[in-house]
């Protein structure tokens, strides 16, 4: 899994061979050589944790040993009582099991079925059983006795501790089968494999014979996992063993998403392998940047924080001449995904946004105070119009240019022409492209939407798509193919992630479907390097957008850049209403709404009735709103919004 360029990497990248011996130098002493596949700790900087060498590690082990020795002579006491421990804990039940299936072979309950057609056979073989019962236990009772008198009293005792280990161990297993099967299955390699464990894995992935399979330099342990440089027998190529990446997994003993096979800059036969300890895709949150961030962003040298990668690197991504595709299955985390981005967007006070929603909900809202335009109703009409007006926007763009003799939108351009980027987000593009079951609309709209993705770069317009439906009638591949940056999140199959991803993707190894409800926002992003990296994006909490937007709309509010509708006295009470309503798509209470709506000095000291008197002229009254079973005084969602859209 390579890195896009640019990525910053936060741990030690696997060793080159010469690196290896360097790293080693530093650690051992400089005439030692390295073992081949020899674990050694890694000598940079970062979160490394350090392993002694196989030779001091041996001694350590030896010296434990010695110890524990002396420690066994010095208290036989202690041994005696762990012993003891575990006679009566396992060595009594297995001994009270024994005897109970001892007793139900004496009384041959296998023949009870029997009882009624031949009870003769039954009586007479229970009979015999009992007579041999019987002389068994007079003879170990006398047996017993005999040694006690005879011999010494630790004799019966010495063969009574026997009989409870052996029982005890029966126990032992007898309880592990309940828990897990008696079968535990086949080894893992575990957090410190020796180089054979890596060739055999390797070898068992059929890519070739362990022999001809070698491992170059030291296996290190690098941050929660480790790291090997693998060289493939001659002929076979990383690209090949990337694809093989699954049954890698499986040969190794972990879970695919631990497992990256990085090709290796300067030999096609050589791979890294990084096998995270524990699953990468879980585990706390990754934070994003932006949420205590209190400055504007750069569009134009900025980068996106999309996540984290397996390792713990970050996944950024820059927008300018970008174009987005967001999917998978719903629940996915796209619209976290989404509002990484979309707050990037935000955080520029001259970045232009204009939302359209295809599921016409509350999945934007808190976007739409900044927003330059926002989609009124999923309509074919009115996303049209939307399409047609960017194009329009994008022919004077391309006029201006041309007078002004560039050939493409820059960051001085755009001060100079007061050209500011563009970023035009469609969520649940299905809605559109399908055109609600005419295919002639839906194709319209893909005409439309790709036109303004191919030539909108250029001119500062940035096109991004979100869908829960990745589906090649949904996204077209030549849609899909001019869509720089792909984001698969979770989906259900290899087919669904290769329509975000680029059909042949999951063939080579990076498929989005491999992820689980419980891996929450993991998934493959591919923006500036050639393969996709598997990315864990960061989660922005419902309050973590509405403050960030807060943020936004404050950041323009000085910059001079809100919306010009935004500036207009009713527009303002009536998104800071909205805002105050909560999250509620119902509405609100008015005395649950009015604290919020008054921390704004605009509002500050306003009562319900001032409130409701300015409402009045926007066609806005309060009303009996049921919350929840709570029927009180308050003001309905829908209300607000019908008012401002007819502002
Ligand atoms: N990076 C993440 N870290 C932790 N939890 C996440 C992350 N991304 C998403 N989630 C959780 O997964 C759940 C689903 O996320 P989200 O709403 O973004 O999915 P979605 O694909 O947009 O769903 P839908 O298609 O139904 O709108 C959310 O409740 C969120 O808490």
């Amino acid at each position: 899994m390579a890195l896009p360029d640019g990525h910053t990497a936060d741990v030690v990248q696997l060793h080159k061979p010469d690196r290896a011996a360097a790293v080693v130098d530093t650690a051992t002493d400089d005439t030692e050589e390295v073992l081949e596949g020899e674990i050694v700790p890694v000598a940079a900087a970062g979160p490394v944790d350090v392993r002694p060498d196989t030779l001091s590690e041996m001694t350590a082990a030896a010296r434990m040993a010695g110890y524990r020795a002396m420690e066994i002579v010095k208290r036989p006491d202690v041994v005696a009582a762990a012993v003891l421990r575990h006679e009566l804990r396992y060595g009594v039940p297995g001994a009270l099991r024994c005897l109970g299936m001892f007793w139900q072979w004496v009384c041959a309950r296998e023949l009870d079925a029997q009882l009624a057609t031949n009870p003769r056979l039954v009586l007479d073989v229970r009979q015999t059983r009992k007579k041999a019962a019987a002389s068994t236990a007079a003879t170990v009772a006398a047996g017993g006795a005999a040694s006690w008198v005879l011999l010494s009293p630790l004799v019966p005792v010495a063969g009574l501790l026997l009989v409870l280990a052996l029982t005890g161990a029966a126990e032992r297993r007898y309880l592990a089968s309940l828990r897990g099967g008696a079968d535990t299955g086949r080894k893992a390699l575990g957090t410190h494999p020796g180089s054979k464990a890596v060739r055999r894995a390797v070898a068992d992935a059929k890519l070739g014979k362990a022999d001809d399979i070698r491992v170059i330099g030291p296996i290190t342990r690098v941050a929660g996992a480790w790291e090997a440089m693998v060289e493939l027998p001659a002929g076979t190529t990383a690209k090949h063993a990337a694809k093989r990446r699954a049954e890698l997994a499986s040969s190794i003993g972990v879970d695919v998403v631990q497992l990256a096979v990085d090709p290796v800059k300067g030999h096609a036969g050589r791979i890294g392998l990084w096998v995270a300890d524990t699953d990468p895709m879980q585990g706390d949150a990754v934070t994003s940047p932006l949420v205590n961030r209190r400055d504007p962003v750069d569009f134009w040298t900025g980068r996106v924080f999309a996540g984290r990668d397996a390792r713990g690197r970050a996944v950024e991504f820059s927008l300018v001449e970008r174009s987005y595709l967001i999917g998978g299955e719903p629940g996915g985390g796209k619209s976290v995904a989404a509002n990484n981005v979309l707050a990037f967007a935000a955080l520029d006070p001259y970045v232009e946004l204009w939302l359209a929603d295809g599921k016409g909900g509350f999945d934007l809202a808190d976007w739409e105070p900044v927003a330059h335009r926002v989609l009124e109703r999923p309509e074919h009409g009115l996303i049209m119009s939307m399409v047609a007006d960017l194009q329009e926007e994008m022919a004077r763009r391309y006029a201006l240019l041309r007078k002004a003799g560039e050939r493409k939108l820059t960051r001085d351009v755009a001060a100079r022409l007061g050209l500011h980027p563009i970023v035009f987000h469609v969520d649940e593009i299905q809605k559109f492209s399908l055109g609600d079951g005419d295919a002639k609309q839906g194709k319209e709209f893909i005409t439309g939407i790709a036109d303004l993705v191919g030539r909108g770069r250029a001119a500062g317009m940035i096109t991004g798509t979100i869908t829960q439906r990745p589906a090649a009638d949904v996204v077209p591949t030549r849609l899909r193919d001019i869509l720089s940056i792909r984001w698969a999140l979770r989906c259900t199959t290899p087919d669904a992630s290769d329509t975000i991803l680029g059909s042949g993707r999951a063939g080579q190894g990076y498929s989005a479907a491999v992820f689980d409800a419980t891996q929450r926002g993991a998934g493959y992003v591919l923006a500036e390097g050639a393969d996709p990296v598997q990315t864990r994006s960061a989660y922005l909490s419902d309050d973590e957008v509405a403050g960030i937007a807060r943020r936004a709309y404050a950041l323009r509010e000085e910059a001079g850049t809100l919306p010009a509708t935004a500036d207009r006295p009713d527009v303002r009470l009536l998104t800071a209403v909205l805002d105050a309503m909560g999250r509620h798509p119902k509405g609100a209470h008015t005395a649950e709404m009015l604290p919020a709506l008054t921390r704004r000095p605009e509002f500050g000291g306003w009562d319900a009735a001032k409130l409701a008197g300015a409402l009045k002229p926007l066609g806005v009254t309060p009303r009996q709103v049921d919350l929840d079973g709570r029927n009180r005084n308050g003001y309905r969602r829908d209300d607000v919004t019908s008012a401002l859209d007819r502002l």
